[in-house]
């Protein structure tokens, strides 16, 4: 018999999913959408002790790591912080950053998110 795949999300998943897109509409560049590799950024992996990206905080609701939009919300701060610490202030990489931070403490906060208009809110 085929075994039914468990694929309901549960409100918070929802929740976050609906969260991360609004940031990641904010980075049209996709600087912030994939692990930063060595690569393009020489030095970055023993610079960086804990890289976070788009892409991992993905995983992450998928996996259901997140067990509040405060734990979302501080690996957002960890991905922004990471950008400010290896780019240099005048570089896209720390002022897209900062941006990025600055649009996450305006919209993480309890009065903005109860004020989505989300059906399962
Ligand atoms: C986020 C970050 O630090 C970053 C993203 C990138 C990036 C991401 C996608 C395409 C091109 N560059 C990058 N390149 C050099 C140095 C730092 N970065």
């Amino acid at each position: 018999c085929r075994v039914k795949k468990k694929s309901s999300k549960t409100p918070l998943q929802l929740l976050l999913q609906y969260l991360l897109k609004i940031f990641q509409k904010r980075d049209p560049n996709q600087f912030f959408a994939w692990p930063v590799s060595d690569v393009i950024a020489p030095g970055y992996s023993s610079i960086i002790q804990h890289p976070m990206d788009f892409s991992t905080m993905k995983k992450k609701i998928d996996n259901k790591d997140y067990l509040s939009v405060m734990d979302f919300k501080m690996d957002l701060k960890l991905m922004c912080d990471n950008a400010m610490t290896y780019n240099r202030p005048d570089t896209v990489y720390y002022k897209a950053a900062k941006k990025m931070w600055h649009a996450g403490l305006k919209l993480l906060t309890k009065d903005q998110i109860l004020g989505l208009n989300l059906p399962y809110l």
